[in-house]
């Protein structure tokens, strides 16, 4: 099975392209964005210790996911769970064949994660990723300014980050609903991810926050986002049960990256009622088999999603994870149940 594969070996059978972060990318090959340890404990309403942060990265890592947002450098009155990012991302297991990234608001979230560059023998993360919306209500909540005025600030992050040599990527929420202005023009995400790209981004993540999306809907914005974008630069981010049709609707249009949470864990804090991501297991199961392939372990991935799920006293969202658990409890031999 395709998907079980290191992403190497995939790749090698496939016509190689690099992109501008450096990794090989094939016209099939799906990059799959681990978002968990970050957009998936953001809104945990329980303290969760720094060790299982650590575990969760470390066994993302080891189940084969290649790019994992590992923390974010926010403000920890706007999101408490995220506070412990530095010392998250100083003990973590970093392999030398995964991107580490981790999410920056502003410059002092910036400036922290560079002293913390600066005092540490080897880098503990690879890129940063920013964030604005494709409403003013929603940036507002989420970020207490306007689409203009998270540019203005974004710009100089992007730059300073780009001289130390950090990638950038970018995150454009709220893409087809808002949950304070309601429908989205797909014109506004179109010219919010071209100001983000022009800042240096080498990539867009486009987030279907509210989890509002169809199939029909996703496929009607990326034409128009990709009106002025190139495709291959965008990615799909969805946070409700419509992620895996969403994610099948994108890829159809050419996206190659895809964000997903392990055992479907997270959402914005400033989305209310927005229910989990998309399931990292459910989005590599659905390409089993497909004419895509991807890196990832999905046996890995199921044991991981189930022990986070446990550590944080939560049902798991992963609907292909519950069902590889089942199959497997049923063809276990009875003497070892
Ligand atoms: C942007 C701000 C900081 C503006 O927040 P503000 O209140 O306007 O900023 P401020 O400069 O007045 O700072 C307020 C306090 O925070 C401190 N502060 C300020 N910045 C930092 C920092 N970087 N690190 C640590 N501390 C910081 C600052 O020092 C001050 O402390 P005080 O003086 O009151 O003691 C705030 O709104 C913020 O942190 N927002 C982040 C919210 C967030 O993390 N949301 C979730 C991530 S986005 C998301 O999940 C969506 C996404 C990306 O996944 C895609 C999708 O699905 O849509």
């Amino acid at each position: 099975m395709f998907s079980r594969l290191p992403a190497a070996a995939l790749c090698r059978s496939f016509s190689r392209r690099v992109n501008s972060r450096g990794l090989a990318t094939a016209s099939n090959f799906v990059n799959i964005v681990e978002v968990g340890p970050r957009d998936g404990l953001q809104n945990e309403p329980s303290v969760i210790p720094p060790e299982v942060k650590i575990e969760l990265i470390n066994r993302l890592g080891r189940a084969g996911m290649k790019t994992i947002e590992a923390g974010s450098f926010v403000s920890p009155k706007w999101v408490p769970q995220m506070a412990g990012t530095a010392e998250v991302v100083s003990k973590m297991e970093k392999l030398p064949d995964a991107k580490y990234q981790v999410l920056i608001p502003n410059q002092r979230g910036l400036n922290n994660l560079l002293n913390l560059l600066d005092s540490s023998p080897t880098p503990p993360v690879d890129e940063i990723a920013i964030f604005t919306a494709a409403t003013d209500a929603f940036a507002k909540a989420n970020t207490n300014c306007t689409i203009a005025e998270s540019l203005e600030r974004l710009a100089p992050v992007a730059r300073a980050a780009l001289d130390r040599g950090l990638p950038v990527r970018g995150y454009v929420s709220v893409v087809i609903t808002c949950p304070y202005s309601g429908k989205v023009d797909y014109k506004k995400v179109r010219d919010v991810s071209k100001a983000l790209l022009d800042m240096g981004c080498y990539e867009i993540s486009l987030g279907d926050t509210v989890g509002t999306g169809t199939p029909t809907s996703v496929r009607e914005m990326i034409e128009v986002v990709t009106g002025a974008v190139s495709v291959d630069k965008l990615a799909f981010h969805d946070t409700f049960g419509m992620g895996v049709a969403n994610a099948i609707a994108a890829l159809s249009c050419g996206i190659r990256t895809l964000d997903a949470s392990i055992a479907g864990l997270g959402g914005c804090p400033y989305s209310p009622g927005a229910t989990g991501n998309v399931a990292t297991e459910d989005v590599l199961h659905s390409l089993t088999d497909s004419e895509y392939t991807t890196a990832g372990d999905l046996d890995a991935l199921v044991e991981t999603g189930f022990w986070i799920s446990e550590k944080l006293g939560r049902a798991n969202e992963s609907r292909a994870g519950k069902a590889y658990r089942a199959r497997k409890l049923r063809d276990q031999p009875k003497s070892k149940l």
